[in-house]
């Protein structure tokens, strides 16, 4: 959609360099100009130079309501979101909390009995068995407080310099949490760059990475930015650096609670409207959180509405590739190579920036989701505002025609997520080739299940051109995602085995009747993976596999 370029007003104020201004109610589109913005709450959105518009303001400079009413509106929009959430359970009860309260408190125990059994395999003196010790951190959602009842918890293992990787920490803690009555599905993933074991502790995804430090005992709340501390190799960094950036985050932010907020809607948003899932070319939980961080840092007056509302505008007004760096005179200011289309720095050394799948066609949608969200949460006087449009599942149904259907199928379930886990790690080189020969192509990121398949299997849709044209030969395609499929050593194994994966363009009106590809991802299904326990009675479970975010690809 083809919109004009909007009114900019030159400011001058005294002291300062002139200032553009930005009057949001002169952008207009084509061919139906949408109802122009009426009000915005003045001082939620204060005039500020963005880095997005080197010399621009970006503050909405309408304001026919006045003052009082403004208010009174933005107030009630926050209660409606609040209860929003509490209707969609988007804050895990008490209960909930306690259990993986527990879970890490279990934890850190088996690492304090692991880290004594070390000390005595090594052969190490008496005293140093004695006062030696462990650690577990806390990073991602959970880290962040910003968790939902179904997302996993991340948390590092820190040991001393004498408990190895390898044999340690793979190989003996392992045997250990294995041995556990509340522990299933373990397993090892040595060759991502955040190497890392992962499991279920009474129910609970855990996502467990770990790193040493140059010490003979970790104690409880150990200083991870210890500069004296750190092993310097890369992998130790890389580990750390979840834990870091949620510190570095968490110290940011003005106001900790309308962050954790906000940052639970738009994570929600982002899993309705198709665009949360970093390995299928869209954003990480790390991507959303610094975006989130980003805006509350800039208003730190504005209530959770407004930061929703900010939110959108901001991103859709970005000039990416414009580089989305937190406020924090600490980090050393570098663009990244520029074939990053969305950089987002992460804001703790060594500043790297977050991984990222981003493709031409997951950019276009992003963009296009930021629009609509913007469109449906400036105009602080539409009379018949509700938050449900905004979390709206993504209609690819009614957006596009055909469908490319991936099969993947597999001997039993823990076959199955191992084997899904690898090829969505591959998808990227998919989305890109579909990209060369069809132009676009949305990855939708839920996964389904075909029951008119025998074996258990999990189905992708992806949306192929709107207009109904293309011009792809799966055959051609498939033959050429299997070559990066079984590219990877490690992975030959999948060559010959029972894993099997299938392509197939579908019409929308071909699709089963027990596909809702509209219904789109609800929290319970975290990106989706609702799948059958085959070997248990064909009671429905939730896999695990969280993608390795920096294997693969
Ligand atoms: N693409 C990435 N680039 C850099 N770090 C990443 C990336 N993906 C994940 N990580 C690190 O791993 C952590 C945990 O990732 P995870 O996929 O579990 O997401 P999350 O933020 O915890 O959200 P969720 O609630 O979906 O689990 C992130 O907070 C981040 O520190
Ligand atoms: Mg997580
Ligand atoms: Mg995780």
């Amino acid at each position: 959609m083809a919109y004009a370029h909007p009114v900019q007003r030159r400011v001058v104020v005294p002291g300062q360099a002139p200032l553009i201004v930005v009057d949001p109610r002169t952008l207009v589109f084509s061919p139906a100009p949408p109802p122009p913005p009426v009000g915005y709450l003045p001082g939620a959105i204060p005039a500020i130079a963005s880095p997005a518009f080197p010399g621009v303001v970006v503050a909405p400079v309408a304001l026919r309501l006045n003052p009082a009413s403004l208010l009174r509106i933005d107030e009630q929009r926050t209660h409606e979101l609040i209860q929003f959430m509490v209707s969609e359970g988007l804050v895990p009860t008490p209960e909930e909390d306690m259990k993986r309260r527990d879970a890490m408190e279990q934890l850190k125990q088996i690492v304090l009995a692991w880290i004594k059994l070390v000390a005595c395999r090594h052969g190490l003196p008496k005293e140093v068995i004695s006062s030696t010790s462990a650690t577990i951190l806390p990073f991602g959602s959970y880290g962040l407080g910003v968790h939902g009842s179904d997302s996993d918890i991340d948390a590092l293992c820190i040991g001393p310099s004498f408990a190895t990787l390898e044999e340690d920490f793979f190989d003996v803690l392992k045997n250990m949490i294995q041995s556990r009555p509340e522990v299933s599905e373990v397993h090892c993933v040595k060759s991502a760059k955040v190497p890392l074991m992962r499991f279920k502790f009474g129910g609970i995804n855990i996502d467990f990475p770990y790193t040493q430090l140059q010490a003979i005992s970790v104690p409880e709340f150990v200083d991870i930015f210890d500069p004296y501390l750190v092993v310097s190799n890369e992998t130790s960094w890389r580990s750390l650096s979840g834990v870091r950036a949620n510190i570095r985050i968490l110290q940011l932010v003005p106001s900790l609670k309308n962050f954790q907020s906000m940052l639970r809607c738009i994570k929600l948003w982002a899993r309705r409207r198709g665009v949360y899932s970093h390995l299928l070319g869209f954003f990480g939980g790390i991507h959303l959180a610094i975006l989130a961080a980003h805006v509350c840092q800039r208003y730190p007056n504005a209530s959770i509405s407004a930061l929703m509302a900010i939110f959108f505008e901001y991103f859709w007004l970005w000039r990416w590739p414009e580089p989305v760096i937190l406020l924090d005179n600490s980090i050393p200011f570098k663009y990244p190579d520029g074939r990053a289309l969305m950089p987002i720095l992460m804001p703790c050394s060594p500043f790297e920036w977050c991984n990222s799948n981003i493709t031409k066609s997951t950019f276009t949608k992003i963009k296009a989701e930021f629009q609509r969200g913007h469109f449906l949460t400036r105009d602080l006087a539409r009379p018949d505002f509700d938050w449900t449009f905004l979390f709206k599942p993504f209609p690819y149904v009614e957006k596009y025609s055909h469908f490319l259907r991936i099969l993947l199928t597999a001997h039993d379930g823990d076959e199955l997520r191992d084997w899904v886990g690898w090829v969505k790690s591959r998808f990227r080189s998919l989305l890109l080739k579909l990209e060369a020969v069809q132009g676009y192509c949305d990855p939708n990121p839920i996964e389904y299940m075909d029951h008119n398949v025998a074996e258990p299997n999990v189905v992708f849709y992806w949306g192929l051109s709107p207009n109904g044209c293309f011009s792809i030969s799966v055959d051609a395609i498939k033959e050429d995602f299997m070559k990066s499929v079984n590219k990877d050593d490690t992975y030959s194994a999948y060559q010959g085995s029972t894993c099997k994966l299938d392509m197939l363009i579908v019409e929308s009106c071909q699709l089963p009747k027990y596909i809702h590809l509209d219904k789109g991802s609800t929290k319970e299904l975290k990106a989706c993976w609702k799948i059958l326990d085959y070997s248990n009675h064909m009671k429905p479970i939730y896999s695990q596999y969280t993608p390795q975010y920096s294997g693969g690809t």
